[in-house]
C-alpha cells in the first residue's frame, strides 16, 4: 500500500520583537484542536511543492510563489496501531509571500514567536523537530507513535542533507 504523502509549510517573518512563524488552530479533520503548520495532502499529479502552494492559500489566503519555497526536511510518521495513518511529510518554509493570513474553514492562523512556540498544543513530535527546522537545520526524521496515536514512542533522526 502507498504511504500517504502530505506537506507542511512554515511561513516566517521578522516582527519588531523577533522572528515569527505562522501556525494555526486546526478546526476540522485529522488533528482537529491542535495547533499545526499549514499543509495537507499531496493530491495525485501534484508535486509536494505544488501541494504546499495550494494548501497554504486554501488554509490561510496567503499566496506563495513555488520558487520561494525552501525544502526544510522530510518527516515520516508511523502509527503502529493505525497504519492507515502512516504518512511521509515534505516540509517547506518561505519568508516571501503575499497577502495577510485569514481564517479558513480548516484553520485559524496565528503568528508565534520562535522563542514562544505553542509546543504543548501541537502534535507531540513537533517539540522534537520544529525548533530545529526554524533554526535552519534540514531534518530527516522517522517518528513512531505509541498505541494512543498521540504520544511519540520513538524518534530517529538521520544526518541526510537536502
Ligand atoms: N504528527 C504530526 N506532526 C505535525 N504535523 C502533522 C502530523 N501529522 C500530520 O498529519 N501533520 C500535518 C501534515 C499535514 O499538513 C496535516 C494533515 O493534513 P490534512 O489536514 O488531513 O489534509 P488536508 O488535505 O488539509 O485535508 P483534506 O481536505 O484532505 O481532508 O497535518
Amino acid at each position: 500500500m502507498n504511504v500517504t504523502s502530505l506537506c507542511l509549510c512554515y511561513l516566517t517573518r521578522t516582527s519588531d520583537t523577533g522572528p515569527e512563524v505562522l501556525l494555526g488552530l486546526k478546526k476540522t479533520g485529522f488533528g482537529a484542536g491542535k495547533i499545526v503548520g499549514l499543509g495537507g495532502h499531496v493530491e495525485p499529479g501534484e508535486s509536494p511543492a505544488q501541494a504546499t502552494v495550494r494548501e497554504v492559500e486554501e488554509e490561510s489566503g496567503i499566496r506563495v510563489d513555488p520558487t520561494c519555497l525552501r525544502e526544510l526536511g522530510v518527516v515520516t510518521f508511523r502509527f503502529p496501531t493505525r497504519p492507515a495513518w502512516d504518512a511521509v511529510v515534505s516540509v517547506f518554509g518561505a519568508d516571501r509571500f503575499s497577502g495577510r493570513a485569514v481564517e479558513s474553514d480548516e484553520i485559524i492562523p496565528e503568528w508565534f514567536p520562535f522563542d514562544d512556540l505553542p509546543l504543548t498544543k501541537m502534535w507531540d513530535d513537533a517539540r522534537l523537530w520544529l525548533p530545529r527546522v526554524l533554526a535552519g537545520e534540514y531534518v530527516t526524521a522517522e517518528i513512531s507513535f505509541a498505541a494512543d496515536c498521540e504520544t511519540v514512542a520513538e524518534a530517529r533522526f538521520s544526518e541526510q542533507a537536502a
